[in-house]
């Protein structure tokens, strides 16, 4: 059963299109990436998803159908807008917001323990949540997001306020769920998250959608006729099939001339005598993808 199906959905707030003719799907068991400029119409689509919002045209399939007040017990939603109770302590905030979805307070205080260990908030868990720091409450609001353990996890900036451990746990976690067949859909600015742990991806820009598909075939498809390479002796500056050969952060770039295969160019080298240490297909990084098309110098539907 595919977890989320949008169709072809569209909102507009008064002049505002911000929405326009959105599609994709995310399967179990991936994390897909929700991604796009700042009002690019990914928190639309999300409360979109959500029932939040109804769309002026399209549909929503959630957990096999529309959205009902049961399923929303079986989705876990990390928001922009953080919504912890600032006044109570940590420990009775928390079970407070498990229980709401549909746990007893003593089931909810089962799930709550263990992963409050992990986080390293237990030693907190008297304080008053405005008392703790910004990563430390968004360690809290990712335990109320994955406690019910939901099968669909939507989770908007979840590395937000985090060092560098605590991100490596929040991913290790969204992996560990990835294993047990969660589905989880992530909304993020930061792209090198999203090369480490995204399985596919859809790129908004201006309510519409600019890319769909696998983040390594998408990166694939923007692939550059250059290789890098390195090797234990010089490379020559003339190589045929090669236009341009500079240096390239340690590397060599080898730009190649129209319509010639990386292969030729490997070839090539080996029967000039280069004993090649490193041989690559330059692939650019999302963060240069996702500019190029912003900026729309490669769109593609
Ligand atoms: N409730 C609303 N009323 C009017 N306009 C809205 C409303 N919600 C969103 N918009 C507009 O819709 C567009 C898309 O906004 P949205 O919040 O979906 O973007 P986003 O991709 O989540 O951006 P960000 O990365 O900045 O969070 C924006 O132009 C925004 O101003």
């Amino acid at each position: 059963m595919v977890s989320v199906v949008v169709e072809q959905i569209t909102k507009t707030f008064g002049q505002q299109r911000a929405v326009d003719g959105v599609s994709f799907a995310v399967e179990p068991g991936e994390i897909f990436g929700l991604l796009g400029p700042n009002g690019a119409g990914k928190t639309t689509s999300i409360r979109i998803i959500l029932d939040i919002f109804k769309p002026d045209s399209g549909s929503v399939s959630v957990l096999g159908g529309p959205m009902s007040e049961a399923k929303k017990n079986r989705i876990g939603y990390l928001p922009e807008e953080r919504g912890l109770y600032q006044e109570i302590p940590l420990e009775r905030c928390l079970n407070y917001l498990v229980s709401l979805k549909g746990l007893s307070p003593a089931a909810a205080q089962e799930r709550i323990e263990p992963l409050m260990e992990r986080f390293d908030l237990t030693e907190h868990r008297k304080k008053k949540v405005k008392e703790l720091s910004k990563g430390m409450q968004q360690k809290a609001q990712l335990i109320v997001t994955l406690a019910h353990k939901p099968e669909l996890i939507i989770i908007d900036e979840p590395f937000s306020a985090l060092d560098p451990v605590n991100t490596q746990m929040v991913k290790d976690l969204l992996m560990e769920e990835r294993e047990k067949g969660t589905c989880i859909v992530m909304c993020t600015h930061q792209m090198h998250q999203v090369e480490e742990l995204c399985d596919r991806m859809v790129l908004i820009n201006r309510g519409k959608s600019m890319l769909y598909g696998s983040v390594n075939e998408i990166r694939r498809q923007f692939a550059e006729q250059d290789l890098l390479v390195r090797a234990l002796n010089p490379i020559p500056d003339t190589i045929p099939g090669v236009v341009k050969v500079e240096g390239h952060n340690g590397l060599t770039r080898l730009v190649l001339a129209d319509g010639v295969s990386p292969q030729s160019v490997l070839k090539a080298l080996l029967e000039m005598g280069v004993a090649l240490e490193h041989f690559e297909v330059a692939t650019p990084t999302l963060d240069e993808i996702f500019i190029q098309v912003v900026k729309g110098e490669g769109a593609q539907a």
